[in-house]
C-alpha cells in the first residue's frame, strides 16, 4: 500500500544517547554551561571543562567543586589538540566567531557539536527537559520557539501524577527480578515475557506499581508470572498498605471541601424555607 511521507520532515530524531563514561568537552563556563553540565552529569558522562576561571558562573564552579568527574582548564580553548579523545563537543561561550571556528574543527573530526545559539553549528539540540528520573521527557520545538519549550515543560511537569517515578523505577526492579526466572534474548520465552509485562503494565494503576516492594514482586512472580496470569494488586497487597497509598491531591480536596459545605448550606436554606411555609 503507498504511505504519503509528505509530512514527515521537519523534525529531529529525538533519540537517548547514552553517554555513560564518554568524554564530553564543555567549552565555557557560564549560565548555559552550568545547564549543561547538569545534562552531562545526569547521563553519566565525563567532563572536561575548558573556560576562564573569571567568567564561571557561580553554579559551574559548583559543579567542579562536588564532582572529580569534571576536570577543569583555566583557560580559554587552545586548538585542535583540545579535541583528542573526545566524544561529544559543547560550546557555551559568548564569542560568535571562536564558536564557529571550534564546531569546525570537531566537524573535521566527526565529533558530534552542539554551539548553543548557533543552530547551523549545531548537530543536535539541546531541549527542554522535564527530570523525574528514571524519567526524563524532552520538549523540542526543533529551533522554532526555545521559551515556548521551557513553557510547555512547566504544562508538563504541573499534569504529571505525583510518583510517577516511583512506578517506573519498581517496574524497573520487576523487569530485572522476571528476568532472573526468564533469562534470555528473543524467542518464544521472550514473547511470553513482554507479554506478560505489558499486561501488568496495561492493568495496574501507576499508585499501586509504585508500591511493589521485594516482597510484593516476589509474590506477583510467584502467584503471576509462573501460572501465567496477571493478579489483581488487592491479590497482591495487603488492604493497609493500598490504603496508605491512596492520597487524594490537594486540588481535589479543595473542591471537595467547598462543595461540601455549599451542600450544606443550600440543604439548610431549604429546610429552613420549608418550615417557614408551614
Ligand atoms: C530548550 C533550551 C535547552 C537548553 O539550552 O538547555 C534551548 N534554549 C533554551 C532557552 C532559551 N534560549 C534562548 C532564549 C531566549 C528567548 C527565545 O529566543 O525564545 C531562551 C529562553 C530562556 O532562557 O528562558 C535564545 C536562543 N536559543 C537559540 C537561539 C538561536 C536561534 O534561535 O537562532 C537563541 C537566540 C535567539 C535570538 O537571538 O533571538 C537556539 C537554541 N536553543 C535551544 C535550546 C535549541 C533549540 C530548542 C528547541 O528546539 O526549542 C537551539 C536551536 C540550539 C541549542 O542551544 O541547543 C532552553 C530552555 C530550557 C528550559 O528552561 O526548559
Ligand atoms: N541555547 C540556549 O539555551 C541559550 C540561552 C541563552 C544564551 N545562549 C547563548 O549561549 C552563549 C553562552 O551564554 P552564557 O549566558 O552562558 O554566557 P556567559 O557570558 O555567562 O558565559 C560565557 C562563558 O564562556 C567563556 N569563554 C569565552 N570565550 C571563551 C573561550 N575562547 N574559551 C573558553 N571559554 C570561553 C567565558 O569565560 C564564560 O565562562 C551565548 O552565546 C548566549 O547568547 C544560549
Amino acid at each position: 500500500m503507498p504511505v504519503d511521507v509528505s509530512k514527515l520532515s521537519g523534525g529531529s530524531l529525538i533519540i537517548a544517547w547514552q553517554l555513560k563514561d564518554k568524554n564530553v568537552l564543555l567549552v565555557g563556563g557560564g549560565d548555559v554551561a552550568a545547564g549543561r553540565i547538569e545534562n552531562i552529569l545526569i547521563a553519566d558522562a565525563r567532563i572536561t571543562l575548558i573556560a576562564p576561571r573569571s567568567g564561571l558562573h557561580p553554579q559551574t564552579k559548583a559543579y567542579i567543586d562536588a564532582t572529580p568527574r569534571i576536570t577543569y582548564h583555566d583557560r580559554t580553548f587552545a586548538g585542535p589538540e583540545d579535541l583528542a579523545g573526545v566524544d561529544m563537543v559543547l560550546t557555551a561561550i559568548d564569542d560568535v566567531e571562536t564558536s564557529r571556528e571550534i564546531c569546525a574543527m570537531s566537524r573535521a573530526l566527526k565529533i558530534p557539536t552542539n554551539v548553543a545559539d548557533i543552530p547551523p553549528s549545531c548537530d543536535f539540540y539541546f531541549g527542554s527537559q522535564v527530570k523525574r528520573l528514571p524519567l526524563q521527557i524532552m520538549i523540542s520545538t526543533n529551533g522554532k520557539g526555545p521559551r515556548l519549550a521551557h513553557l510547555i515543560r512547566k504544562k508538563i511537569e504541573d499534569s504529571l501524577p505525583a510518583g510517577i517515578e516511583n512506578a517506573i523505577e519498581r517496574v524497573g526492579e520487576l523487569r530485572t527480578k522476571l528476568r532472573e526466572r526468564a533469562p534470555g534474548v528473543g524467542g518464544d520465552l521472550g514473547k511470553k515475557r513482554m507479554g506478560w509485562m505489558t499486561d501488568v503494565c496495561n492493568t495496574w494503576e501507576l499508585d499501586d506499581l509504585a508500591l511493589l516492594d521485594d516482597a510484593a514482586i516476589a509474590k506477583l512472580l510467584d502467584d503471576g508470572w509462573e501460572k501465567g496470569e496477571v493478579p489483581r494488586p488487592d491479590e497482591i497487597f495487603s488492604t493497609a498498605k493500598r490504603a496508605g497509598q491512596i492520597q487524594l491531591p490537594f486540588s481535589s480536596l479543595v473542591p471537595m471541601a467547598v462543595g461540601f459545605f455549599v451542600g450544606v448550606a443550600c440543604t439548610a436554606a431549604a429546610v429552613h424555607r420549608l418550615s417557614a411555609r408551614r
